[in-house]
């Protein structure tokens, strides 16, 4: 795999289309059509859209996780019907398991549920650390625990956690060890599924710095999924805005929300000016 290739661009999406296969006595259904974007180095982009939009199918296909065998959550996976993903120069379409394994190791994938499925069994410290060993069972225990430790320290909870055990934790803390665990390899991209969903005002300002701390190392960039308008500002470089599973408008915050044209995006528009911080509750308008 050529880390960061395709003229250094991180992501490169050509009219990609995604669809999840018929099952049962569901018809098969395109969640992603005809996409294409693209996320420089160094750039966090922020995905927006309404419920349904495909902003979650769109983030497990480029993590990698959606298009994983028997992967979490994968009764049935989405498939690249259409176009490419490129991902740290890797592309999705028809990837060998093999090639799949190696780019996760770079990808670092913050599910939209991550909080609520952490293993009951297991204790932070070993939520945390447990890519570093999958990547490399014999890694050295203190130079694990130094590790965690720092992850921890980053997303802004106390060491005295580390020996706790998820049920003991509130939701908030729950998401950032899901953050610190999607953190911990250090990878070049992250792709974050509503990373501050839960997670109150003071602990949702730690996370958007956090990112963008990560993103001022130039190595490091991200899409985050989010309704929550000071995390973007805060965070995101551009926005894409998603709407029946087609980018509807692309730019940066102000290109795109100051001269809205599609009317979803006027419609969020709209709730912004009426002061909505998040704005996650709207509805796409009934297909003419
Ligand atoms: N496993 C699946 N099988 C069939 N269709 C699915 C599956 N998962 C999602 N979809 C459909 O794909 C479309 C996109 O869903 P997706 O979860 O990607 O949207 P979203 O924008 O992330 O929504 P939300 O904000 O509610 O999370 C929706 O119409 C959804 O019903």
């Amino acid at each position: 795999m050529t880390r960061g290739a395709t003229h250094g661009y991180p992501i490169v999406i050509s009219d990609l289309s995604v669809e999840y296969p018929a099952h049962g006595a569901s018809a098969a259904h395109v969640a992603v059509h005809g996409v294409s974007l693209r996320v420089a180095p160094g750039e966090v982009l922020g995905l927006l859209g309404s419920a349904g939009s495909g902003k979650t199918t769109l983030a497990r296909v480029l993590s990698g996780v959606g298009l994983e065998p028997g992967g979490p959550g994968s009764d049935v996976r989405p498939v690249i019907t259409g176009g490419e993903a490129i991902v740290l120069g890797t592309p999705l379409r028809g990837i060998t398991r093999r090639r799949l394994n190696e780019l996760r190791f770079h990808v670092g994938y913050l599910a939209q549920d991550a909080a609520e499925h952490l293993p009951p069994d297991r204790t932070v410290s070993e939520i945390i650390g447990e890519p570093i060993l999958e990547r490399d069972h014999r890694y050295n225990r203190k130079a694990l625990a130094t590790r965690v430790a720092t992850m921890v320290d980053a997303v802004r909870l106390p060491l005295g956690l580390l020996e706790k055990y998820p049920y003991e934790l509130s939701g908030g803390q729950r998401q950032r060890v899901a953050l610190a665990q999607a953190l911990v390899l250090g990878p070049n991209l992250l792709i974050a599924d509503q990373p501050t969903a839960g997670i109150d005002l003071t602990v949702r300002d730690a996370v958007a710095q956090l990112i963008s701390e990560l993103r001022d190392g130039h190595t490091f960039s991200a899409v985050i999924i989010t309704h929550d308008l000071p995390v973007l500002r805060r965070v995101a470089d551009r926005v894409a805005v998603l709407d029946r599973g087609e980018v509807v408008a692309l730019g940066t915050i102000d290109e795109v929300f100051d001269d809205p044209s599609h009317p979803y995006v006027q419609a969020l528009a709209g709730a912004l000016d009426a002061g909505h911080a998040v704005i996650d509750d709207l509805q796409p308008e009934p297909p003419a």
